[in-house]
């Protein structure tokens, strides 16, 4: 016999609380913190005799930072062989090697032309380093593309399904086109692992099937496959401080952190732009307890019940970015500046919207020119502080 047994844990539900807006980084001892001090409700599953629990979205999340850690470890997918250029790339008479550089070339302008702040902090980077995040981004900005963009109408899940042969094929060096060209040859060279890749495709998967999101569980996985994942894929290639002692799990966790971090706050943004396409990604037992329903997202009145609301979800999104900050100085020296400028920068829209009185449904939260700026140098000033001397702290958890 097998089946699904709700439990409720904890008599204390109260959303608000310091506690249960917690990051939930998926270390085990973390987790174990949260699952005692946080969860109010749970499911266990039963088989038979024996009882045990279903993995939350972060312990699931987590078993993902493992295997890339380990891999980081291993360096076990750093290949000899030269890119093999598949023929269904035109050669024009031109060399492998020119045709590669000629894609990394493409993947920076398309980097220059929708991240412009980003891409100046990537040419601090070394330039084998610098390409290979632009080929990194250049293909989540096209997958994020197929559910966002302008032929978003027409994607079905066969066609994400065709993506992720492709992507396939890209990591075992056989690349579709320029763009996949340069990817193949980064994941060649980099120990990464297609696992968040992947994971990605998942999230735009779910994109298309669900639009709402009971709790936060739910919520931190869509978050995780969107976004925490960027920041799995960007750590091995931006590289770890030599001097760092942290452990890689330290270090992939706070990625994880900065990538949640920042789709939470998108999600807060950007509450009344989606509700106009039917979307409410808000976790809907937060807003039951909060007073607030669907209805009154598509209304968009600005009430008291809403403010408080918002700043608990405010709250929760610094906390993950508190988190990320522990691991960027964890990072190689060349690559802390533009992820320090993107972290300030994306947090600051958190302040903004305060700044507007909590109203992200007619108004858009954005950081101003000078504000960016003033990050910059902000950024470069955290940039050279190297890694934490704190070793204990760090490697113990
Ligand atoms: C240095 C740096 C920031 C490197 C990351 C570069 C990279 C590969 C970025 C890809 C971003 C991308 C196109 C993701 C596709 C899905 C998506 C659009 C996610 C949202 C980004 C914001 O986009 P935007 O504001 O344009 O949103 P709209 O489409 O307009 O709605 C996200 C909110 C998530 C992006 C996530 C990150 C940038 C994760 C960053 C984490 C790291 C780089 C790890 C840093 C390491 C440590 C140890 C902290
Ligand atoms: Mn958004």
């Amino acid at each position: 016999m097998s089946g699904v047994l709700l439990w409720v844990v904890s008599p204390k539900e109260n959303a608000n609380s310091l506690l249960s807006l917690m990051p939930r980084i998926g270390s085990p001892r973390r987790s174990k913190l949260c699952s005692r001090l946080t969860f109010s409700t749970g499911v266990l599953a039963y088989s038979g005799a024996v009882a045990h629990p279903i993995r939350s979205s972060e312990e699931m999340v987590y078993e993902v930072v493992l295997k890339q850690a380990a891999l980081v470890r291993e360096q076990s997918r750093i290949k000899e062989r030269a890119l093999d250029l598949d023929e269904r790339i035109e050669t024009d008479g031109l060399s492998n090697w020119d045709l590669l550089n000629q894609a990394y070339d493409r993947c920076g302008e398309v980097c220059a032309e929708y991240a412009k702040t980003f891409y100046l902090g990537t040419l601090l980077m070394t330039p084998e380093r610098r390409r290979a995040v632009w080929a990194i981004y250049v293909w989540c900005r096209r997958t994020d593309e197929l559910v966002d963009g302008p032929n978003a109408s027409y994607i079905t899940p066969k066609a994400l399904d065709r993506w992720e042969k492709r992507l396939t094929d890209l990591f075992e060096g056989r690349p579709y086109d320029l763009y996949d060209a340069a990817l193949s040859d980064t994941v060649s060279k980099y120990p990464v692992d297609i696992q968040p890749f992947k994971d990605m495709v998942e999230g735009m998967r779910l994109d298309l099937r669900k639009s709402r999101y009971q709790n936060f569980d739910e919520l931190y996985l869509y978050c995780y496959y969107v976004a925490g994942t960027v920041g799995l894929m960007s750590v091995p290639v931006m590289g770890i401080s030599p001097e760092s002692k942290a452990s890689t799990e330290t270090v992939y966790n706070a990625a994880l952190a900065l990538g949640i971090a920042n789709q939470l706050t998108n999600i807060l943004r950007d509450v009344g732009e989606d509700a106009r396409r039917g979307r409410v990604y808000l976790p809907q037992d937060e807003l039951a307890q909060a007073g607030l329903s669907d209805d009154d997202i598509f209304q968009g009145k600005v009430t008291d019940k809403w403010k408080m609301f918002m700043k608990g979800q405010i709250k929760r999104a610094r906390m993950f970015f508190d988190e990320a900050e522990k691991g960027v100085s964890e990072l190689n020296s060349a690559s802390r500046w533009p992820v320090w400028a993107s972290l300030l920068l994306y947090r600051q829209i958190l302040d903004a919207i305060e700044a507007n009185g909590y109203d992200n449904f007619t108004k858009r939260a954005y950081v101003g020119k000078a504000k960016k700026l003033v990050s910059l140098p902000v950024a470069y000033g955290r940039a050279v502080i190297g890694p934490s001397k704190l070793t204990k702290q760090l490697v113990s958890r």
